[in-house]
């Protein structure tokens, strides 16, 4: 397409200089310098543009190259292949001409002058790039604003070092590097899109990074994609602050950290730490009990095998509610580190018990309880250290006295003998007693300080006696909450929306250790988390500095998780920039169409996916009866043949995934079951919808078997979640269309097959 432009020779060029300069950087650190000038006249011999380009021979033979770390040579290595990607042309108001700029992963400057050869996407110049606008544009760097024209976005196709294409992008073009892109196939993971960042999701990711955001995005609108470019934005942005390791990224369960964790080597933040809550919460506390997890009971709650009770003690433990009564708890634990008696030592006042307390609850009150003990510790053993030489002049001084009114007043030799020889004694052992006992009068002080267990503690909550003392108002619900509580602990079990309970009181008790800080926190999958357990991370981590990507209409934990943005806005992050995300960008308008049907039924009234214009089959439904396998099985046969290479069954729950599994693993498909500790993801898995959530695939099959898909608001939501997780096709087998609620959608949205 580029044949022919007037701009192509210009442009393989400047490809060709940039290469060769990444080339010569790279070698430079490789060989020596004698060999590396030798190099670079070689170098200057064959490059084509040895005439037109003399500036470029210039930069290349007078490099000064200068060392660079390891991280720094690898992404060298790695970005040769596709040094950039994208061109702008901006004129500067303050400056006397256009200057070009080739925008990359990865900056590169000319070791002599300094001047860009490749621009960060992340630098604040290429933000001009991203938000969409030829004409006048205005960037901040460095909290200046500066303003000019954009005369020319251009984006490059370029495969092994070789450019294949290039155009020109305006107001009226589509973008055809985003729609190459999307029609590509998955290969169980998730990339990097920093040639394909969209405006509203630029937005995003350089959102005021001092404050929170909280971003509620459809399906396949790139929410988790987008929170990891923002760190990757961050640490870029605050790299002499932040560290990767100061960052951490929670996500649902093992198998979708595996699915993310790639991504992050090519963003640069691969060193960022990636967890569960659970198993967060099990590291900072270092609990081992069992965790009953929130999966297990859903699942156990659709195949109707647990006392749906179960979830209404979820929801409490999550709640507002339960964080106030953990904080009238807080208040009574608090009341226990009061101490009663001043401190004394030998006769003396070292420090009194008002002091002290004035210490605890006032001057430390920044502190969780153990530190402000420990502090109060180190303080009075410098206060003892202090005043013990006065104890001990002020002792001998008294045995002196003493000494001397024996041997000047007592007349009797005899006796004066005795007491003088006893009192020199005395005052020796009094004195080493004295110094003896300094030695462990503070420890000795401080054990009427209470020695807390967090996991004991977290239990008396659930006595009778003591709940009932923070909360006098008491239901039939919360003893039941209370009685199955104390029936998981006796078994040394814990429901795992106790874990946010624990996290809370350890953060008053003891603080976070060291290792378990983070400074920058991404959530995904935040519709899932109840309110307590992000208002505890918020309070844990002591920092605002938070990423919420989630999406409501996939709450399918919605009976402990959130239920409106607006409840963390208004109770835990006030100063929260809220942004949307309403373009999709996984799947076809086809499957989307059908996806968005359902949201409709939902009652949250949630605004519909914007799919971005991109065609396919229209979903199909497949009646299971006899010898659908068959009909599966040439589908399989044509799809592959079509190119899609990875394939999933999503079911409702756990058994039919296992039912499915067992009824193909007759026909040797090779689909795998998926667990969720699962850390590698195959390329044809059974899952049930609460695992695929947050995943992609090329093909995607649900399956109902036992539990159809009813209009009940979480079969909606998870079926909405298996709807929206295939880039090109869907079908759904079943006995019945209403398995998969198609009776409730217009006929257009599916065909039969
Ligand atoms: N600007 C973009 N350019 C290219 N691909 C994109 C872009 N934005 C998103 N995608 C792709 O869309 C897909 C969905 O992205 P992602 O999984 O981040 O979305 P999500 O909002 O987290 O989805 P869900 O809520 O369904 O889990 C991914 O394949 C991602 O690479």
């Amino acid at each position: 397409m580029s044949e022919g432009h007037p701009d192509l020779k210009q442009e393989l060029e400047r490809l060709s200089f940039t290469k060769a300069y990444m080339e010569r950087l790279i070698d430079s650190q490789e060989i020596g310098q004698e060999a590396l000038k030798k190099g670079q006249e070689d170098t200057l011999e064959n490059l084509s543009f040895k005439d037109s380009s003399l500036r470029y021979q210039e930069m290349l033979s007078h490099a000064n190259f200068m060392k660079m770390s390891k991280e720094q040579l690898e992404s060298l290595q790695q970005l040769r292949k596709k040094p950039y990607f994208a061109r702008i042309d901006f004129h500067r108001k303050e400056k006397p001409d256009r200057e070009t700029f080739y925008i990359g992963k990865m900056s590169l400057f000319d070791r002599e002058t300094q001047l860009p050869i490749i621009l960060d996407w992340r630098s604040p110049l290429a933000n001009v790039y991203y938000e969409g606008r030829i004409g006048e544009v205005s960037y901040e760097a460095l909290g200046e604003r500066y303003e000019g024209h954009v005369s020319l976005k251009r984006q490059y196709q370029i495969e092994e070092g070789n450019l294949e294409n290039f155009r020109d992008i305006d107001l009226t073009t589509k973008d055809e590097l985003l729609q190459d892109s999307l029609a590509q196939n998955a290969e169980s993971r998730l990339t990097e899109i920093v040639s394909t960042i969209q405006e509203e999701q630029n937005r995003i990711i350089r959102a005021d990074l001092r404050k929170p955001i909280i971003v509620q995005g459809a399906a396949g609108s790139g929410k988790t994609t987008i929170a990891l470019h923002r760190i990757s934005y961050f640490l870029y942005t605050m790299k002499e602050i932040f560290k990767p390791e100061d960052m951490l990224v929670l996500a649902p369960n093992r198998l979708f950290i595996q699915y993310i964790s790639e991504v992050l080597p090519e963003l640069g933040v691969q060193r960022a730490q990636q967890s569960t809550f659970i198993e967060f919460v099990q590291k900072a506390t270092g609990i081992d009990w069992h965790v009953l997890t929130q999966h297990e009971v859903l699942m156990q709650t659709i195949e109707g095998n647990r006392d749906p009770q179960t979830l209404e003690f979820a929801a409490i433990k999550g709640s507002k509610f339960f964080k106030d009564l953990l904080n009238a708890y807080i208040r009574l634990l608090k009341k226990s580190y009061q101490v009663k008696e001043d401190f004394m030592f030998a006769g003396f006042r070292i420090k009194s018990a008002k002091s002290i307390n004035r210490l605890f609850y006032d001057e430390y009150s920044y502190f969780p309880y153990e530190v402000r003990v420990k502090k109060i510790k180190s303080v009075l053993q410098s206060e003892l250290r202090r005043k013990k030489k006065q104890i001990l002049d002020k002792m001998a001084e008294k045995y002196d006295e003493e000494l001397d009114r024996a041997l000047y007043g007592m007349r009797n030799a005899e006796k004066r003998k005795i007491r003088v020889s006893f009192l020199i004694t005395r005052k020796e052992e009094r004195l080493a007693e004295i110094k003896k006992l300094s030695r462990t009068a503070v420890s000795r002080f401080m054990k009427q300080y209470p020695k807390l267990k967090l996991l004991e503690v977290y239990q008396e909550l659930f006595n009778e006696e003591i709940f009932l003392s923070l909360h006098s108002e008491d239901s039939k619900v919360l003893r039941d909450m209370r009685a199955e509580s104390r029936a998981l602990f006796k078994k040394k079990h814990l429901q795992s929306e106790d874990l946010a309970g624990l996290l809370y009181l350890k953060t008053f008790l003891t603080g976070l250790h060291e290792d378990d800080q983070a400074k920058k926190v991404v959530i995904d999958e935040a519709q899932d988390y109840s309110f307590l357990e992000i208002f505890t991370l918020r309070k844990a981590f002591q920092t605002d500095l938070f990423t919420i990507v989630g999406d409501l209409a996939q709450g399918i934990y919605n009976y402990r998780g959130l239920k409106q943005w607006e409840t963390l806005q208004e109770d835990v992050f006030s100063s929260a920039n809220y942004l949307t995300l309403q373009k999709t960008y996984r799947t076809t308008i086809e499957i989307m169409n059908l996806a968005n049907a359902l949201l409709t039924l939902m009652p949250e009234n949630l605004p519909k996916a914007e799919p971005v214009v991109r065609h396919g089959e229209t979903p199909a439904f497949i009646r299971k009866e006899q010898g659908w396998e068959a009909k599966f099985l040439t589908l399989l046969q044509e799809l592959l043949e079509s190119g899609m290479k990875s394939f999933a069954i999503v079911t409702k729950s756990k058994k039919e995934a296992d039912e499915v599994r067992g009824h193909l693993d007759s026909l040797q498909l090779g689909f795998e079951g998926l667990g969720e500790e699962q850390k590698e993801m195959a390329n044809r898995v059974i899952l049930p919808a609460y695992l695929a959530k947050g995943l992609e695939f090329d093909v995607v099959f649900l399956y109902s078997h036992f539990h159809p898909y009813t209009e009940d608001s979480l079969d909606l939501k998870m079926l909405y979640v298996a709807m929206t997780r295939p880039l090109h096709r869907l079908y759904m087998i079943g006995e019945k269309e209403e398995d998969f609620l198609l009776h409730r959608v217009s006929n257009d949205r599916f065909r039969k097959v």
